[in-house]
């Protein structure tokens, strides 16, 4: 059966985030995507101009029209913008209660523009995040989630993951590529696993949108493994073959890996 997945996401005219990025990551693991947008980016790999964020009532039209009509496997949820944003999204899984909800709890580009709102940040750790299965903070967003300084080692992440649990969702995928060193380290935590998975940190600058197209991969695959490990491992390798083919192609700096993959692949 091909999965009926959907991503409720802001835009990358780019290609290499956001709604744009999750359906390329969709496709490339056998799932039928669509999508929901939750605000129109004007941004390119090395930062955001501006941002038209979607009013909350027709992100609210566009979900329940399409909930209404089509069977939804999975679900990833990336940039929200606002705490209305986060609010409309949390009524509808309330009514619809999709299963495998990804949260990719998008605040902070990489560029270091902001695509949440300072003050919706409690919005998405009180309301969201305990109506999710799996959340996929990187260091700074878990530091915000729990207010918090940024962990600055591998050691200090199965203590962070269990705080984050403590904040309601199912599972926690900890991701550590904003550490350096050979490896780049993530921690699946949940469930009664606690699972670090490992991959060679490829030297790379085109690193745009790996969270994005981490998140998309897991989303796409749980709905046809048996669990979640099985899905972050498997989308995990990918996205580190996406990151080592954007080098091989060698067209500048700063695009999205999985632009290049696709491309490549
Ligand atoms: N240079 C890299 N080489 C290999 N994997 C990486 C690299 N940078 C990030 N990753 C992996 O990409 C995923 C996204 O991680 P991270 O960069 O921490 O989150 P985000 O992209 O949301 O900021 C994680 O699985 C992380 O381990
Ligand atoms: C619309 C949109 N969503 C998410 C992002 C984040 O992409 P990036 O800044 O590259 O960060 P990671 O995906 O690596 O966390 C974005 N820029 N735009």
């Amino acid at each position: 059966m091909v999965p009926n997945v959907l991503t409720i996401a802001g835009t990358d005219p780019s290609g290499g985030a956001g709604v744009q990025a999750d359906l390329k990551a969709f496709s490339a693991h056998g799932a039928y995507g669509m999508s929901v947008i939750t605000a129109l980016v004007a941004q390119t790999t090395t930062g955001v101009a501006e941002v038209h964020e979607v009013p909350p009532e027709f992100i609210t039209a566009q979900l329940v029209t399409l909930l209404d009509d089509v069977r939804v496997d999975s679900v990833k949820i990336g940039m929200l913008a606002n705490a209305e944003v986060i609010r409309a999204v949390v009524e509808v899984l309330d009514r619809y209660a999709p299963p495998h909800v990804v949260l990719d709890p998008v605040m902070v580009a990489k560029s270091g523009d902001r695509l949440l709102a300072p003050e919706a940040v409690g919005a998405l750790r009180d309301e969201l995040l305990p109506r999710v299965d799996l959340i996929t903070p990187n260091l700074p967003e878990a530091a915000d989630l729990l207010g918090e300084p940024e962990l600055a080692d591998v050691d200090g992440m199965p203590a962070q993951a269990e705080r984050l649990a403590g904040l309601g969702a199912k599972q926690v995928l900890l991701k550590g590529g904003h550490l350096s060193g050979e490896s780049s380290v993530d921690l699946l935590y949940g469930d009664g696993i606690a699972e670090f998975l490992t991959s060679e940190r490829v030297v790379t600058t085109n690193d745009h949108g790996t969270g994005c197209t981490l998140s998309a991969a897991i989303a796409a695959l749980r709905p046809q493994r048996p669990d979640w490990l099985t899905a972050v491992r498997e989308s995990k390798d990918y996205l580190t073959e996406a990151l080592r083919a954007s080098e091989r192609l060698d067209v500048g700096h700063g695009h999205g890996p999985v632009h290049h993959f696709h491309h490549w692949w």
